[in-house]
């Protein structure tokens, strides 16, 4: 079973950023056979639904809070050689700045 992240066997326009992708999932359908950050079966994580939980919230309050500023205009996507994990061959490199969001201040 291929399970590389942009195989167009898998995946549907593979290339193209569709997080929306995941919505469908339910831990028996084939789409999850196709990603298993979390293993699977009996010795499958036993904390991914918290760490699906955490890193939403990790994530939106990063993005909610500051902008990701990177050099140049395009993050290069592109892998570095196989193994287990999926790496990117150049890492990306941010700064985060601070967005000025004052939802606390009165008008
Ligand atoms: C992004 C976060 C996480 C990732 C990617 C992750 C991934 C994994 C993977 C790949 C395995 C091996 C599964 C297998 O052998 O099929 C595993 C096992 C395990 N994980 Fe996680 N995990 C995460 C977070 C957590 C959290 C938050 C907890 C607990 C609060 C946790 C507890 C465990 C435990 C106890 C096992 C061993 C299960 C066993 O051997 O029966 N993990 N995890």
């Amino acid at each position: 079973m291929a399970m590389l992240m942009r195989d167009p066997d898998s995946w549907e326009e593979p290339l193209e950023f569709k997080p929306e992708r995941f919505l469908a999932s339910s831990i028996l359908s084939e789409q999850v056979l196709k990603y298993i950050p979390f293993g699977s079966g009996l010795r499958g994580c036993p904390g991914a639904n918290l760490a699906n939980i955490l890193i939403g919230t990790a994530i939106g309050t990063m993005v909610q809070w500051f902008d990701w500023r990177i050099k140049g205009d395009k993050v290069n996507l592109e892998e570095a050689a196989g193994g287990m994990n999926l790496t990117m061959a150049h890492p990306l490199k941010c700064n985060p700045v601070a967005r000025n969001i004052n939802f606390l201040a009165s008008n």
